[in-house]
């Protein structure tokens, strides 16, 4: 992928509103210590790849944002309120780890499990009307799959399911996605098309993007800024800086194995 053009920060991001703070995240489980004074800012409009080996914390540290989990220390903030206090999370759409491994029984269409994703608006029981049925379309055909409005979910690729996730997240007209791996078992083609159409949603929905990879070599060309995490922080800035100090920063952060592997991977 080296022949992509390398993003780098848009000089505006640090003047930009930060739309996700979190300061000084510590965290265990039971006490097994899996996050130590975790720091991490998305502004508005950044693209933010969140990477670091498997079991680094990257999964538990989008859980704690969410406030599916309860740091032991530190702060969330989003669109500068405390979690505590925010309410809105229409605002947040969020595409989890298993959503590409979903069940293949199941037998809701594409446009139910879209439309799903109003249930907050909506409520659980009142059925969407003409607006709302506006609005699934809409989302469908942002990623792409709107003739598959009436297909059971079960039947589509992973990376087809995945759109459709996508797609449920974004119906709610939020102004940042979570994705927490959403290229997992995915073909190299699907993945170029997810990444374009990040980039799509970026530029013309204006979304400020949170997403955790294990791809350094995507993330580190198509996003706009990397954090590298493995229990705490060891990078954390443009894709430009990370691609000038890549070697020491793994090297650290992954240990010397990876060192060959990120070779491959980012193309140098
Ligand atoms: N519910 C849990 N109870 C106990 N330990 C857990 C739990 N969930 C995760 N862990 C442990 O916490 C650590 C961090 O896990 P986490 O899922 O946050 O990592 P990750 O970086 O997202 O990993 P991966 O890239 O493999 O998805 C791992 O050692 C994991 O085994």
């Amino acid at each position: 992928m080296s022949h992509l053009e390398v993003r780098t920060v848009p000089p505006t991001f640090g003047k930009a509103e930060p739309v996700l703070e979190l300061r000084g995240i510590t965290f265990a489980y039971d006490r097994i210590p899996v996050l130590e004074d975790v720091s991490l800012t998305l502004h508005r409009g950044e693209l933010l790849g969140l990477v670091g080996p498997n079991g680094s914390g990257k999964s538990t540290l989008v859980r704690i944002a969410l406030g599916l989990l309860r740091p032991d220390a530190g702060s969330v903030a989003w669109f500068g309120l405390p979690l505590e206090k925010f309410r809105a999370w229409s605002r947040v759409g969020y595409v989890s780890q298993k959503a590409a491994s979903f069940n293949l029984g199941f037998p809701a269409s594409v446009e139910e499990v879209v439309t799903m994703g109003l249930t907050g608006k909506l409520g659980l029981f009142r059925l969407p009307g003409r607006r709302e049925r506006e609005k699934v379309r809409e989302a469908l055909e942002t990623v792409g799959m709107a003739d598959f409005a009436d297909r059971p979910i079960g039947r589509l690729s992973g990376g087809q399911q995945q759109r459709v996730f996508i797609a449920r997240a974004l119906v709610s007209d939020p102004e940042v996605l979570i994705l927490d791996e959403p290229t997992v078992g995915v073909d190299v083609r699907s993945e170029a098309e997810f990444y374009a159409l990040l980039e799509k949603l970026n530029r013309e929905r204006k979304l400020s993007i949170l997403l955790v990879s294990h791809d350094l070599g995507a993330v580190s060309e198509r996003m706009h800024t990397v954090v590298v995490l493995n229990r705490r922080v060891f990078f954390a800035g443009s894709t430009a800086d990370f691609r000038a100090r890549w070697e020491s920063v793994l090297r650290e952060a992954y240990g010397e194995l990876m060192v060959p592997v990120a070779h491959r991977a980012l193309g140098s």
